[in-house]
């Protein structure tokens, strides 16, 4: 027995510390991990609004079902910050997103009560249909819940997963929580359609909710739940759109009220035979005024003052890559009424959002479409617009057969503007800007650039405007630039053109994209030990500068390439021009340097670069060992 004044927070291991509270005591608990998490972010920083939007559900769920036995599966997994709390990561709760910490995410190694990883969004209703076969097919699994924002809900994925759920009838819980907030606000026809769902009406009164639930509720909201499924339909026998799917749909519930989630998720739980739907309405940040009053509802947030809420800056410095795309794309739409932008879901994020204060009506927020917002860029291109498509490098992933049938393979002038190219930092490996450069290179037609720094981005985005012929893109780092002069305005760059930065006579080093001043660093080490190098920036992985290529390969003794990216993308592009013009047979020495072959764990972006073997030591390193004699040999560097 804990003393009354103990926080029942300590006295909780795990969720099954969570079965001996009563109700009233739940709500304490609520209140203590809404304080631990905010205590807890206010030093690690992080997605602390969508976390303290679901203080009570997390509370309610562990309470009410039976984890880890019963899958519970955080849709995108920013809001499970309340969840590690009480899933026995207590103690590791201030090393969230930092080196060797907990993760930001949901991730199976982490806990068997994250059973099923995420960071991308709208793949919860998938998996837990995934766990939910299983469990029928007599695998060791219990119910599956799936909690889905209702910016998640807006990508086409989910979708494909109730329509397949809805179909199976089988018993799954999908949890719809419902804030009105994306990262910025929702956008789109189903984000209207659930805001009619619970208009004008007091969240109290549940205005649907499925017989064989009702049954089970506390007579109050029995009554009330039937007088409420009249309401939101019109018709006594009419259904949601969850319902036409295949779902008994219950709420909206206000997912603060205790009062109500408990008894409905016991209701569901125990009666429960088909899929089900519960639609609770809760608000991003709740509890903590910053995060409720400010516009962004504290999404993402850096460390901040607990007292006033405000969060720690950014040393002031250069501009970030994001700000100057933002900025140069704005200038060229003012030039241009056919440049039109695409964001799916992250105006702010991509820079867009500078555009659009400007040019409201030429930017589209499609939600997290990107699969849609490819294709409607496609097709805006089609149109004779220039669509500029804003997606970071690891979302596109989502698009990617969208950006081979759609684009690539009609030739369509689609300008991608990949930002968060390379290593990200605190989002980790989800989130990293790895593999662009490799499923983009190998698409015939398509022009692929890397900015080495934000004056080359400004000159990347004139290029992109000026190229009709075909599909374009460019990628670029997160974060701040290198404090470069910037250009009056972009000057359309030679398709195919490198260009050289400085000379020496031993090796070569060719360089894609922002780790060129790694590059730099390294010529100068090396030209200190006596040993000349010459550094170029190849700004195309596609197409390669041959000439340059081959000029570099014929004046010197090693051939070294450096990209922040993936085997498989500009070093590979590079190895097979080599091969093909037989620079091999002259026995050139050439190491690529690109990510390694396996997924770096979240640290800050400098951390995990040298966790990757990619510092400028690395790169001097790598020259030394190739002007080593070996004969005719290429060697790929590996680091494992
Ligand atoms: C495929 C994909 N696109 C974009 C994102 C970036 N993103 C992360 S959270 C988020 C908003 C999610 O809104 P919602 O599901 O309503 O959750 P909330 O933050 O409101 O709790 C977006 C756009 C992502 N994680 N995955
Ligand atoms: C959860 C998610 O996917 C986004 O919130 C992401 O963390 C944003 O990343 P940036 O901070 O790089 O915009
Ligand atoms: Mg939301």
């Amino acid at each position: 027995m804990s003393r009354p004044d103990t926080p029942l927070l300590n006295t909780v291991a795990g969720p099954a510390d969570l079965k001996r509270l009563d109700d009233r005591q739940l709500r304490r608990l609520a209140q203590e991990l809404r304080a631990e998490v905010i205590s807890a972010v206010s030093e690690t920083g992080g997605h602390l609004g969508s976390s303290l939007g679901v203080v009570e559900l997390t509370v309610a769920l562990h309470a009410v079902f039976n984890t880890p036995m019963d899958k519970l599966i955080w849709d995108v997994g920013h809001q499970c910050y309340p969840h590690k709390v009480l899933t026995g990561r207590r103690d590791r709760i201030r090393t969230l997103r930092k080196k060797d910490g907990l993760s930001g995410f949901t991730k199976r190694d982490e806990s068997e009560y994250d059973p099923f990883g995420a960071a991308h969004s709208s793949t919860s209703i998938s998996a837990a249909l995934g766990f939910t076969i299983g469990r029928d097919m007599g695998q060791a699994t219990g119910d599956a819940i799936a909690v889905i924002g209702d910016g998640a809900i807006s990508a086409g994925m989910a979708y494909e997963a109730l329509n397949n759920a809805g179909a199976e009838g089988r018993r799954l819980f999908v949890i719809l929580n419902d804030n009105e907030m994306s990262i910025a606000p929702p956008v789109g026809a189903m984000s209207k359609y659930l805001s009619q769902l619970y208009a004008n009406e007091p969240l109290a009164r549940m205005k649907s909710l499925a017989e064989g639930f009702e049954a089970a509720l506390p007579s109050p909201m029995r009554e009330g739940a039937r007088r409420a499924r009249q309401l939101v339909t019109g018709l006594p026998g009419a259904g949601t759109l969850f319902e036409e799917l295949g779902f008994d749909y219950v709420g909206p519930i206000d997912g603060h009220d205790m009062d109500q989630l408990l008894p409905v998720l016991r209701a569901a739980r125990a009666k429960a035979t088909g899929p089900v739907l519960i639609h609770c309405c809760t608000v991003k940040g709740k509890g903590y005024v910053p995060a409720e009053a400010s516009a962004d509802k504290y999404h993402g947030v850096s460390s901040f003052d607990i007292g006033t809420g405000t969060q720690a800056k950014a040393k002031p410095g250069a501009p970030s890559y994001t700000s100057v795309f933002g900025t140069a794309l704005t200038e060229e739409a003012a030039r241009d009424p056919r440049v039109v932008a695409v964001t799916a879901a992250m105006p702010s994020g991509t820079g867009v959002n500078i555009m659009a204060d400007r040019f409201p009506a030429r930017v589209f927020d499609v939600g997290i479409a990107e699969q849609h917002g490819v294709t409607f860029a496609a097709g805006m291109a089609a149109s004779g617009l220039r669509p500029f498509c804003a997606i970071y490098s690891t979302f596109l992933q989502r698009g990617y057969d969208q950006v081979v049938h759609d684009v690539a393979l009609q030739g369509l002038p689609v300008r991608f503007a990949i930002d968060r190219a390379g290593l990200v930092g605190a989002d980790g490996a989800t989130h990293a800007g790895a593999f662009d450069v490799a499923y983009l290179s190998n698409l015939p037609g398509l022009t692929v650039m890397a900015a080495a720094d934000e004056a080359e981005l400004v000159h990347m985005v004139a290029t992109a405007v000026a190229h009709d012929s075909g599909p374009i893109a460019f990628r670029f780092p997160r974060g701040a630039g290198t404090g470069v002069a910037l250009p009056e305005r972009g000057t359309p760059l030679a398709i195919g053109k490198g260009r050289m930065i400085r000379h020496g006579e031993d090796v070569a080093i060719l360089s894609l994209g922002a780790h060129l001043g790694e590059c730099l660093i390294a010529a100068e080490a090396l030209e200190a030990e006596g040993i000349g190098v010459s550094v170029a920036d190849a700004r195309f992985a596609k197409p390669l500068d041959i000439e340059l290529l081959l000029d570099l390969a014929r004046s010197h003794r090693a051939l070294i390439t450096v990209e922040q990216g993936a085997r498989g993308g500009f070093g590979a592009m590079v190895l097979h021009e080599l091969a093909a013009h037989g620079v091999f047979d002259r026995g050139l020495a050439v190491r690529t340097l690109t990510l390694p072959d396996r997924f770096i764990p979240q640290a800050a972006p400098a951390e995990m670069y040298a966790d990757a073997g990619l510092t400028a030591a690395d790169i001097a390193d790598s020259v030394r060992g190739a002007l080593r004699p070996r004969g005719h040999v290429v060697s790929l560097k590996t680091v494992s």
